[in-house]
């Protein structure tokens, strides 16, 4: 249990921890290539290692010191696992390993923990039994654990209607060891971290605008060469920092070397159409992907907007920090078409509902998302996180800017993207 308080103002700079989607995949994209990659800047937290102790488990040679990783890739040639492989609370590793497994002669088994075990897996089990491996699990290969026994695949062509970046990297990972070409087509543009890595590891890859939406296309049979990859900061950990400077007056902050890819900055763009003082300075590119710091100054009251479906996928984990933030602002905001939010890693929309109206704002509940009235202010409450990262990070913020006092039970599930969050939340806040 966490308590917190009302705090007066934030101003400094920081260099929050790197993207844990660009750190999943530059362990599992330096394990199928060929020779040694070097990772700079590695995410060291407890989803992200989970995907690195499932490729030691498949015979990788991996070296970490600090959160520098050398990686001797295996060319796709893995050993079988003598034991379960267990992706505990990342979606991510579960879904973009089963990817990977698909292409492997050999019985492998994925399992997670409690939260896991009920998020869905058949949308990526689906599209990989067509493309041609074994996987089954249960609820029909629905529900954690799922097993796996791969081999010979081909390409196939699939339409990413939940435009999930999970289901596409997975199926990329599997397309490179298929037979012909493999062609995603999604109707909104998800993340595309892992075109832009298998890119920077020498696969040519084909993205291209159709009618029903954004296709992605690869060639089976292409090889991928180890190499040097930097992980840049994770936007959506620095979104809980942009969040309180916006919402107290006065404050200024810098967040150094924070991605910016236009698939993942929907929060900050989000933010800028409420009227908040946002800039993107010193914007370069690394390891193909680009990279700004961010400059925030909290300059009064933000406005009310509305986020559609074709808003959702670039902004999909910053929506319940940018829930509190329209709850605090003058006029109504919605937020539609986000039914994803209810398999993460909790029910997202419930939480933050119930989470918001304990803290005294006006918010409805739609299945896809939520209806909100702008509030003055809220008060502290007792707040329930699920277990969930996102949620305990977003009501640690509203507790900073609430009358009287926040508790935030099992503040700990932060050490699944940013470890070290209340040390930095502290330190920062202390500075003032
Ligand atoms: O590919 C990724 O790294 C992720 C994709 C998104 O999930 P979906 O693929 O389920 O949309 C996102 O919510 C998750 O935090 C990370
Ligand atoms: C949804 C998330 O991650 P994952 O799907 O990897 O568990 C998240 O980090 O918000």
């Amino acid at each position: 249990m966490l308590t917190l308080k009302k705090i007066k103002m934030v101003k400094g700079e920081i260099r929050v921890p790197s993207d844990k989607s660009i750190s999943h995949r530059a362990i599992l994209i330096s394990s199928i290539a060929e020779g040694k990659s070097v990772i700079r800047n590695w995410l060291v937290s407890e989803d992200t290692k989970a995907t690195f102790n499932a490729v030691l488990q498949l015979g990788v040679k991996a070296h970490m010191k600090g959160n520098e990783v050398i990686i001797e890739g295996r060319d796709y040639l893995f050993n079988e696992p003598s034991n379960i492989l267990d992706a505990k609370n990342s979606g991510t590793t579960a879904r973009l390993l089963m990817g990977v497994l698909s292409t492997q002669d050999f019985f492998s088994v994925i399992t997670g923990d409690e939260s896991l075990r009920n998020r869905p897996m058949l949308r990526v089990v689906e599209p990989l039994r067509q493309m041609g491996a074994w996987l089954d699990g249960r609820e029909k290969g629905n529900k954690l654990p799922v097993a796996i026994r791969g081999g010979k695949l081909k390409g196939i062509s699939f339409f990413n209607k939940r435009a999930s970046a999970q289901v596409k990297s997975a199926l990329l990972l599997a397309s490179l060891k298929a037979d012909g070409i493999t062609e995603i087509t999604e109707p909104y543009l998800s993340r595309d971290h892992t075109e832009r890595m298998l890119r920077l590891f020498g696969a040519e890859i084909t993205q291209l605008e159709g009618v029903d939406g954004h296709i992605v296309k690869i060639k089976g049979g292409q090889k991928l060469y180890g190499c040097e990859v930097y992980c840049p900061a994770d936007p959506s950990s620095s979104a809980f920092f942009v969040a309180l400077a916006v919402l107290i007056e006065g404050s200024e902050l810098i967040l150094k070397d924070v991605l910016v890819n236009p698939t993942r900055d929907g929060f900050f763009r989000k933010l800028k159409q409420m009227g908040a003082h946002i800039e993107y300075l010193n914007l370069r590119e690394i390891s193909g992907e680009p990279i700004a710091d961010i400059w925030v100054k909290g300059k009064g009251r933000l406005r009310g907007i509305n986020v559609g479906e074709e808003d959702i996928p670039s902004v999909i984990d910053e929506l319940p920090l940018l829930a509190l933030i329209m709850s605090l602002a003058e006029g109504t905001s919605s937020v539609r078409g986000a039914q994803e939010l209810r398999v993460k890693e909790s029910d997202r929309i419930k939480a933050v509902v119930e989470n918001l109206r304990s803290m005294g704002a006006k918010i409805e509940e739609y299945e896809d998302g939520f209806y909100i009235e702008g509030v003055e202010k809220l008060r502290g409450a007792y707040i329930r996180t699920y277990k969930d990262h996102r949620i305990a990070m977003t009501f640690s913020i509203a507790g900073l800017v609430a009358d009287g006092e926040t508790i935030i039970d099992n503040p700990e599930c932060v050490s699944v993207s940013y470890p070290d969050f209340f040390k930095d939340l502290e330190r920062l806040t202390h500075q003032t």
